[in-house]
């Protein structure tokens, strides 16, 4: 397979909106591979700009190293002719190179580098785990800062500068004046994709910070509404994009709040509530409880 050059790649994603598909499980929590492609394929034919196999609305975080790699051969093989597929790399360094290059291997456009697992870190360990894994492929990276790897301007300039194949920065923080000094310092040299929790509560604002684009877990189980809000924002049309959160976003929020995690669990429920089966989340994550479930059901009616 021809292999995506790393600025085909960015120019792709930064122009239009970005899916995170969950990863479907069957009643003994393994992967189910039917149900999953048929999602995939129901989510490729709308107009998106990525398709992010195995991220963290796709539990790679309960995933085995071969789950991931079978994961994103399959979302390859289903839609890779359609829409980019990006790969994850998890883990330390040498766990995140290895997916890397398994990402090539398996015939995916890029790589989502999130954080190393437990440990902390200090911006030189950042940067050096950064170009090991951007070393490890010729494909593009989007590095994910979030949790113990929250980037400073200084690290993402120093990476990008380093690494020609890193094309991007995906924001799980929102700290507004760290996001202002990296743009100011790094500029159009890379492209910036806001990645907080239910993305699109923050989208209109960050679109100033440089943010042409969001991942959307709504997009999963409400593409259309996804799309509409999308455009909204792109348009900065303020109050569409306020109905829009006022509607569904915000009491949306109000169930996903209560608990730890259900950031995820609620977009396998949304699917469920909107009758394509979302199935069940694997532990350390809880399913919503029957309640929220009807709770969840009675507000996607109300817009789809
Ligand atoms: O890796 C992931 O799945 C994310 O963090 C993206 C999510 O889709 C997030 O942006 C959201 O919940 O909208």
């Amino acid at each position: 397979m021809t292999l995506m050059p790393p600025d085909v790649l960015a120019d792709r994603l930064e122009s239009g909106l970005l899916s995170f598909p969950v990863t479907h499980f069957d009643d003994a929590l393994e992967f189910d591979e039917a149900r999953y492609r048929e999602h995939l394929a129901w989510q490729a034919g709308f107009d998106v700009a990525g398709l992010f196999a195995a991220g963290g609305t796709g539990e790679v975080f309960s995933l085995t190293p071969a789950e991931v790699d079978r994961v994103v051969r399959v979302a390859v093989d289903e839609v890779a002719g359609a829409v980019p597929v990006v790969a994850p790399a998890t883990g330390g360094t040498a766990s995140s190179a290895a997916q890397a290059r398994a990402a090539q291997e398996a015939g995916a456009s890029g790589v989502l580098l999130f954080p190393p697992y437990l440990t902390e870190a200090g911006p030189r360990g950042l940067v050096e785990h950064i170009t090991a894994v951007c070393r490890a492929t010729d494909l593009g990276v989007v590095v994910y800062s979030r949790a113990n790897a929250v980037l400073s301007d200084a690290v993402v300039a120093e990476a990008a500068d380093r690494n020609p194949n890193l094309i991007g920065l995906k924001d799980g923080v929102g700290d507004i004046e760290r996001l202002t000094r990296t743009y100011a310092r790094v500029g159009d040299r890379l492209i910036y994709i806001g990645g907080l929790p239910t993305a699109e509560t923050f989208a209109l604002p960050l679109l100033q910070l440089g943010m042409s684009t969001y991942s959307s877990a709504l997009f999963n189980f409400l593409p259309e509404f996804a799309l509409e809000f999308y455009a909204a924002v792109r348009a900065q049309d303020r109050a569409a994009v306020y109905r829009m959160l006022d509607d569904f976003v915000i009491p949306y929020l109000d169930i996903r709040d209560r608990d730890r995690g259900y950031a995820v669990s609620i977009v396998k429920a949304g699917l469920t509530a909107a009758g394509r089966d979302g199935g069940r989340v694997r532990p350390p994550l809880s399913d919503l409880t029957a309640d929220e479930l009807a709770e969840l059901t009675a507000l996607v009616g109300e817009v789809s």
